[in-house]
């Protein structure tokens, strides 16, 4: 207990919103990844803008891409302001091969190298497989496992395939035990899984390592937030997780750090649970997440029909 929660008191400014640390203390040598270059995808916000944080901190130039360029680009100005380091953003969209062999060739131009690509845009929400429309379904598989394939597909095609590279893949162990409500996000992040031994196998003779952080319940970002995650009802299922506590971005981006560093060069096909122990143990309660389904109608958009 006391481990636990020593190490959230040596990051307290790590809730909350999309700003850099103000007292960060490097776990690896800031030269770890200098001279590298690292694409990340979703890296304009939650997770994905602290692992571009701590890569660069450690060295890195990054790539952050996603849909909106407009917050991108603000993401970007943060992220050198703290670090020194350069951060171009790019708009993409994960669902379009195309959108992201443009971006990967303007990486190229500018910086004339990858090393390390992060999948980590994902789409997510709460929802019961009742009143899932097979779009709704379609999306979430689209995002998540179509768009870590595309993007996969097109860096290695374009850079790894002759260089080597490193992929980290950010999945959920939400899907472990079977999550209520999330059969989409859960059947994703389950397939992108096996992807990751898939190209792990298929690529590692090319020098590529491929693999993946399942994170659990991760404070001050998107995903818990709408997964009703800071909501009162919902202390007991975290009291549930071994740790006791919810994880936080930064321990995410240090596990990241690790994957894409040499300092896991004999490690691929690898994935690491980074959960608190969640998944073991915490009560899926499918009534208490329904509940709070119910109260939240706001969140979802108004279907016409299941198409
Ligand atoms: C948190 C729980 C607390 C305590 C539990 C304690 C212990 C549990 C222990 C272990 C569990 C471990 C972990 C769980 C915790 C965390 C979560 C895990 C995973 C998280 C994953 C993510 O967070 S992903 C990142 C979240 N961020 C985003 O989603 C941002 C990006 N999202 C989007 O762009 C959209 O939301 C989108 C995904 C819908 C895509 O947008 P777009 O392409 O524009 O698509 P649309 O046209 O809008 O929609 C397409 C169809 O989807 C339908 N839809 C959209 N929203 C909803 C909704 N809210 N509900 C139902 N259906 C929806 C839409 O209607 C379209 O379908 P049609 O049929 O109408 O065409
Ligand atoms: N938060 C949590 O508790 C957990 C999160 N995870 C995983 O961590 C990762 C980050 O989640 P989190 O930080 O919470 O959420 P965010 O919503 O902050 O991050 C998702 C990112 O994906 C981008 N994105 C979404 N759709 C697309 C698309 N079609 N093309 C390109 N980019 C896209 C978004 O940017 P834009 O809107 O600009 O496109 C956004 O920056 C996800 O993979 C998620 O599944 C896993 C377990 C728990």
């Amino acid at each position: 207990m006391a481990t636990t929660e020593g190490h959230s008191e040596l990051l307290p400014e790590d809730i909350g919103t999309d700003d850099c640390l103000i007292n960060y203390k490097h776990i690896y040598s800031p030269d770890l990844l200098k001279q590298e270059v690292a694409f990340i995808t979703g890296g304009g916000s939650g997770i994905g803008f602290r692992i571009a944080e701590i890569l660069m901190r450690h060295g890195c130039d990054t790539v952050i891409a996603s849909r909106n360029l407009d917050k991108l680009k603000e993401a970007a100005q943060k992220l050198t302001t703290a670090t020194g380091r350069r951060c171009l953003p790019l708009c993409l969209d994960v669902r379009k091969p195309e959108s992201i062999s443009a971006a990967v060739d303007e990486t190229l131009k500018e910086f004339g190298r990858i090393d390390v690509l992060i999948n980590n845009a994902a789409g997510n929400f709460l929802c019961p497989a009742t009143s899932l429309s097979f779009n709704a379904f379609r999306t979430v598989l689209e995002i998540d496992t179509m768009g870590t394939f595309n993007t996969s597909k097109v860096i290695y095609e374009k850079w790894f395939k002759d260089h080597g590279g490193n992929i980290v893949n950010i999945s959920a162990t939400l899907g472990y035990r079977g999550q209520a409500l999330q059969v989409h996000a859960g059947s994703a992040k389950a397939a992108n899984d096996a992807m990751t031994k898939h190209l792990a196998v298929e690529w590692g003779p090319s020098g590529v390592r491929v693999n993946t952080i399942a994170p659990g319940p991760i404070s001050g970002t998107e995903g818990f937030r709408r997964l009703g995650g800071p909501r009162a009802e919902f202390a007991g299922a975290l009291q549930s997780i071994p740790l006791q506590r919810t994880g936080n971005k930064t321990e995410m981006a240090h596990c990241t750090l690790f994957l894409a560093s040499r300092a896991s060069s004999y490690v691929t096909g690898a994935i690491l649970v980074a959960d608190g122990g969640a998944w073991l143990t915490s009560a899926n309660d499918f009534a208490m997440l329904l509940g709070y389904w119910s109260s939240e109608k706001e969140q979802r958009p108004v279907k016409s029909e299941n198409k």
